[in-house]
């Protein structure tokens, strides 16, 4: 598999899953979203509510409110259930591009409608940041922008498209970036089991403690 480093530690991987492994991906995450309904996180102090919607498998959940803000939950905040585990196909994939030594305790869902975005920030609420982040996108292609560790530093911008993976690690870790906005893509609905939830899905896979 063929990795472009964007910036140092910054690594994408076009098309790392194939047709059918999407299409195995999407399941998975349906069943998630089937047992953790998805909800929406509010800005802190603003509380207001973020365009993207979200869920979680894994021993802890990312999510945000008024008033405590950002943070992992070992709960759904609406159900107040336990997430599910982080499907085996993670997990494996995890393993193959991060080769970390710890499996990741979180597996954050975004679920982007066609004007969804998501502001210029930092993953930076884990206390294990020599973990990298590795993020695998579904759907509908996005503007993706990747800065560096100051929010002023110049970004540069690609193209995550279904199947894709990108590595945030080492020296990226801790870089700026976010989702300028969803591309039109009548070419590539999310697959089949996902069908009707969006317009792009993006898991990111976390370690936290
Ligand atoms: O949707 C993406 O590609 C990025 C998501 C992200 O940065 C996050 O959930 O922290
Ligand atoms: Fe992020």
């Amino acid at each position: 598999m063929q990795a472009q480093q964007i910036t140092p530690g910054a690594f994408h991987y076009p098309a790392f899953l194939d047709a059918a492994a999407q299409e195995r991906l999407a399941q998975e995450i349906a069943d998630v979203i089937a047992a953790a309904p998805l909800f929406t996180s509010r800005m802190p102090k603003s509380g207001l509510p973020m365009s993207v919607r979200m869920t979680n498998c894994g021993p802890l959940g990312w999510m945000s409110d008024k008033d405590r803000g950002y943070r992992y939950e070992p709960r759904h905040p609406e159900t107040g259930a336990p997430w599910a585990p982080i499907p085996q196909m993670l997990l494996d994939i995890w393993d193959e591009l991060t080769a970390y030594p710890k499996s990741p305790e979180a597996c954050l869902v975004n679920v982007y409608a066609a004007d969804a975005k998501m502001g210029l920030h930092q993953d930076r609420d884990e206390a294990d940041v020599a973990a990298p982040i590795l993020s695998l996108s579904l759907g509908a292609d996005c503007r993706f922008r990747l800065g560096g560790r100051k929010r002023a530093d110049k970004t540069t911008a690609l193209t995550l498209s279904s199947g894709d993976a990108l590595i945030l690690s080492g020296p990226a870790r801790l870089c700026f970036h976010g989702v300028d906005r969803i591309l039109p893509s009548i070419l590539t609905p999310l697959p089949a089991p996902l069908a009707g939830q969006g317009a792009r899905v993006n898991l990111t896979l976390r370690r936290v403690t």
